[in-house]
């Protein structure tokens, strides 16, 4: 079974936090992390306001983070082991991949992959602090929260509501430690779910489905389970 989930919402939610603490507790996880396909900086509109156009969809290479997702599906065990991720022998046949970013679901290739959707947010006071204390590769110009980030926010926050994308909101102001908790029993009941819908139909008791909650993606087994070959 293999299942997708994605980590979003808004800047400095605290989505990376959560998704390196997944990342190490689920079994067979791996992750991608949207930031990591931003154009480079050449290529970043500049708009009429006169600030750098980061936090819109295109500024970052959306295909490219789409053929890696799609490089894990065909064959997340060899994808594991290229990114160093050891598969656990107990847990040979679930496969985990987080995605994490601030504009998860509004790329309409990626966005009906997802088994799960997670957004978490903080309100606009905290969100705008947190920010102030970070050092990005480019660092902020004055300005740039209220002229740029939150506008956009809020642009594609109310899109993605607009499409009824259903996501599960997580109040990112709750200790990392709480959401850690929180986020993992979830999944866990997701990856429950699923190998419950995969069981014949007499040895499952119904369960209601979440917001956002789907069954993974699935792969027909071979008649006899081997490794994928290299
Ligand atoms: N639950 C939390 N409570 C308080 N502070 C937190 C929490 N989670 C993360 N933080 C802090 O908030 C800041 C942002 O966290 P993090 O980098 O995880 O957010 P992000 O959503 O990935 O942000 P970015 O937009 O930069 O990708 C960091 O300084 C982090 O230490
Ligand atoms: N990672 C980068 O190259 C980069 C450069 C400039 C701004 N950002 C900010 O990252 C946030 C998403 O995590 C967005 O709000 C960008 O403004 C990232
Ligand atoms: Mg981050």
């Amino acid at each position: 079974m293999k299942l997708i989930v994605g980590i979003g919402g808004m800047t400095n939610s605290g989505k990376t936090t959560l998704t390196n603490s997944l990342l190490r507790a689920l079994p067979n996880c791996c992750v991608i992390h949207q930031d990591d396909f931003f154009k480079p900086q050449d290529q970043i509109a500049v708009g009429e306001d006169g600030f750098k156009q980061w936090d819109v969809l295109e500024s970052l290479d959306m295909e490219a983070m789409l053929n890696t997702v799609q490089a894990w599906l065909s064959s997340p065990r060899k994808f594991a082991r290229a990114h160093g991720v050891s598969v656990q022998p107990e847990a040979l046949d679930t496969h985990i991949l987080l995605l994490e970013g601030f504009l998860l679901y509004s790329y309409k290739p990626l966005v009906d992959l997802y088994s799960r959707r997670y957004f978490l947010t903080v309100p606009y006071e905290e969100c705008k602090w947190r920010r102030s204390t970070r050092n990005y590769t480019v660092p902020d110009p004055p300005g740039l929260f209220d002229g740029h980030v939150w506008p956009m926010y809020q642009k594609y926050r109310q899109e993605m509501e607009a499409n009824g994308v259903e996501v599960v909101y997580l109040d990112g102001t709750k200790s990392r430690e709480e959401l850690f908790h929180e986020v993992l029993e979830d999944i866990q009941n997701s990856l429950l779910n699923c190998s419950q819908e995969s069981a014949p139909s007499s040895a499952r008791p119904a369960r209601p489905q979440g917001p956002g909650r789907g069954c993974g993606h699935r792969t027909a087994r071979p008649a006899a389970s081997q490794p994928d070959i290299v």
